[in-house]
């Protein structure tokens, strides 16, 4: 990751990446324009989550409940963390783009604002864990000194290399302002893995107790997250000081997905490339794709990832 030059301690208060051309002062007030916290965008995020979001009901309350505590607070007292858990391809990336699609106005140029960063990508080696650590350190400071409403989604956490994430520690607690930068407006998504199985078990045990996967109770599930994620070595918040600080807000489970909500993803995948929704061919693709557990087949160890392109193949 190379921070934008002007995203730099010296800059802090200047003008920053993805921000407009202009002072500051305008930018701030500028990003406060184009995050619309009027009291309509929550019901249109809730709207947009309930319509298009399938099987993720705990997933979606959790994340609605969180955002109506930050969005409409005056000044929230820290930054919104939230820490997505779940098998691959459960929707959590989805889930956090229909966020970033409607928390700014339409119009506003997203990228000032929404800046996403994928281990892989940017923090793709382990031994420059020290300059990441001052980039990251530096991008954010700098972006939400312009942008206070900076939403930043980090995926692939369980790839993060170690240590690298406690960088960010002292923009998630609770201060006023630090260096003359308030953070409380600013909100944090962590996209993980990590938890993934722990989640499926608890899905299962009920499932095969003929319990409602609705009945999942969400405080016991969100404990039980932050403990396994923080004894994981591989989900970037091993022994991470955002845990024991407990400056994670909210650990967001993701459900695996069954076959009728895969069927859903379907239906919606065929509205999308233009053809009719054929029953038929629905079921064949959601069937094939609910192998977990291989003698039950209750669940799709890839959710819906592999969906649009399972439709290309079959049309
Ligand atoms: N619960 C869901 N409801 C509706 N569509 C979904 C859901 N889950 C996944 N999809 C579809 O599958 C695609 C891939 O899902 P997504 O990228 O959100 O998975 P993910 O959980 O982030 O996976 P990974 O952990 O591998 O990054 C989405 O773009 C969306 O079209």
């Amino acid at each position: 990751i190379r921070p934008h030059p002007r995203a730099s301690q010296e800059a802090v208060g200047t003008v920053l990446l993805g921000c407009l051309p202009i002072s500051a002062d305008s930018v701030s007030s500028w990003a406060e324009v184009a995050f619309s916290a009027s009291p309509l965008i929550l019901p249109v995020v809730k709207m947009d989550l309930e319509r298009k979001v399938f099987g993720q009901h705990l997933a979606v309350q959790l994340v609605l409940r969180a955002l109506n505590a930050n969005i409409y607070s005056k000044r929230p007292k820290k930054p919104l963390v939230m820490s997505f858990h779940g098998w691959t391809g459960t929707g959590k990336t989805f889930l956090s783009s229909i966020i970033a699609e409607n928390l700014y106005q339409p119009g506003a140029p997203r990228r000032s604002f929404v800046h996403h960063f994928n281990t892989l990508l940017h923090f793709p080696h382990a031994s420059r864990v020290h300059l990441y650590k001052e980039q990251l350190q530096n991008w954010i400071r700098g972006n939400v000194s312009a942008c206070p409403r900076s939403l930043f989604i980090f995926s692939e956490m369980d790839q993060m290399p170690h240590g690298l994430i406690d960088s960010i520690t002292p923009f998630l607690g609770y201060h006023e302002e630090i260096d003359g930068v308030y953070y409380g407006k600013a909100i944090f998504i962590f996209l993980n893995n990590a938890g993934g199985d722990k989640i499926t078990e608890i899905a299962l045990d009920y499932w095969r107790r003929t319990k409602r996967r609705e009945d999942i109770p969400g405080k016991e599930l969100q404990q039980l997250l932050s403990e396994e994620i923080f004894r994981n070595t591989n989900s970037g918040f091993f022994q991470s000081q955002l845990i024991q600080k407990n400056l994670i807000d909210y650990f967001i489970p993701f459900l695996p997905l069954e076959c009728k909500h895969v069927k859903e993803c379907v239906r919606e995948e065929l509205r999308a490339q233009g053809h009719p929704e054929d029953e038929d061919l629905i079921t064949e693709i959601a069937s094939a794709m609910t192998d977990y557990p291989s003698e039950e087949g209750i669940y799709s160890s890839k959710g819906c990832k592999t969906v649009a392109s399972r439709v290309t193949l079959s049309i």
